[in-house]
C-alpha cells in the first residue's frame, strides 16, 4: 500500500501566463489517482480542497491525514465526498458498514472519526473518487445513489452537448459546507461539456474525467481566464483543478463522463458568471 499526497499551490491568471505545456500539467493535472492499493491525493491551496483516488484490493484503506493538516484526525473540521467508479465495495464509517455499488456517492459529516474502504473482489476493485474541504458544523452523513441524485438534462446535438447532470451532493437537496459534487454524462456523439463556458469567482472547482466511449478518447480541458484561455489534454481517471478565476470546460474526440466538485461559500449552483462567446481568446 502506498499513500501520497502532493501539494499543489494557489495561482494568480498572471502566473500561469508563460507557463509551457509540461509546467501547466504539473500545476493543475493530477495524472494517477487510483492504482491498486494506494491512496493517491493533492491538496490544493485553491480552498484547500483534498482530492484523488481510494483503490482498496486485499487490505481496507482509510485516509489518516492529522499532522500534515494539523489536526487530531482527517475530518476533525472537514467534510467528505465520495464517488465509486470502479467495481462493489464497502464503507465503515465508525464502525457502521456500507455496500457501495458503482456511481453511489456518499456525503461524511464533519467529525467522522474513521471512513474506512475496502473492495468486494480485489481483481475488479471499488475505485473511490474522495474529495474533501474544509467544514465548521457537522451535517448528517448520507449515502446519494446515483437514482436519487437530481438529473438535469443540459444541452443539444446541435452544439454537440447533450448531457445529463447528476447532482450528488447539491446544497438545495441537503446540508453540506461547503462541498458540492455532481456526475455529468455526455450522450453519445456529443463531446463539448460546459460550454459556453463560466467561471465563479466564489468558489473553485475540480473535474475528474472518466468513463471514455474509447480508451483512445483524449479529453481537451480548457482553463484559464476567458481571454487566455489554455489547455491540458487528459487521459480517462485524470483530474483538474480550475482556480475560481478560471473556466472549466472540454471536449472529446468522443463522449465521456465526469465528476465535479466544488468548494466554495457561494453554494448556489445557477450562480455563474457566463462567459459569451466573443469574449473567449
Ligand atoms: O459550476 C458547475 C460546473 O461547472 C458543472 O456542473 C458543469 C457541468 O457539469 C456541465 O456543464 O456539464
Ligand atoms: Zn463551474
Amino acid at each position: 500500500m502506498s499513500f501520497e499526497m502532493v501539494t499543489r499551490y494557489a495561482h494568480s491568471p498572471k502566473d500561469i501566463e508563460h507557463y509551457n505545456t509540461d509546467e501547466l500539467r504539473n500545476e493543475f493535472l493530477m495524472e494517477k489517482l487510483f492504482n491498486p492499493g494506494d491512496i493517491l491525493l493533492t491538496y490544493t491551496y485553491n480552498d484547500r480542497m483534498i482530492f484523488g483516488g481510494v483503490t482498496p484490493t486485499t487490505e481496507p484503506l482509510e485516509i489518516k491525514l492529522d499532522k500534515q493538516l494539523g489536526v487530531d484526525y482527517f475530518l476533525q473540521r472537514r467534510e467528505l465526498g465520495f464517488f465509486n467508479i470502479g467495481g462493489t465495495g464497502t464503507v465503515t464509517i465508525d464502525g457502521k458498514k456500507d455496500n457501495i455499488v458503482t456511481h453511489d456517492g456518499y456525503y461524511v459529516g464533519m467529525g467522522a472519526k474513521h471512513v474506512v474502504f475496502e473492495s468486494d473482489d480485489a481483481a475488479n476493485p471499488a475505485k473511490f473518487y474522495v474529495v474533501s474541504t474544509p467544514a465548521h458544523k457537522t451535517y448528517p452523513t448520507k449515502k446519494l445513489p446515483f437514482a436519487s441524485a437530481l438529473a438535469m438534462p443540459m444541452g443539444d446535438q446541435a452544439h454537440m452537448n447533450k448531457r445529463t447532470i447528476y447532482k450528488y451532493i447539491d446544497a438545495s437537496q441537503m446540508d453540506t459546507c461547503q462541498l458540492q459534487m455532481g456526475y455529468t454524462v455526455l450522450e453519445p456523439g456529443n463531446s463539448w461539456n460546459t460550454m459556453p463556458a463560466h467561471t465563479h469567482a466564489r468558489r473553485m472547482e475540480t473535474y475528474m474525467y472518466f468513463e471514455f466511449s474509447d480508451p483512445d478518447t483524449r479529453v481537451f480541458h480548457f482553463m484559464g481566464e476567458p481571454n487566455a484561455s489554455k489547455h491540458i489534454v487528459l487521459e480517462p481517471e485524470q483530474a483538474v483543478v480550475n482556480p475560481s478565476w478560471s473556466i472549466h470546460c472540454g471536449v472529446g474526440t468522443t463522449n465521456y463522463a465526469f465528476i465535479w466538485a466544488m468548494c466554495g461559500e457561494n453554494q448556489t449552483y445557477d450562480d455563474m458568471d457566463q462567459v459569451g462567446m466573443h469574449e473567449l481568446r
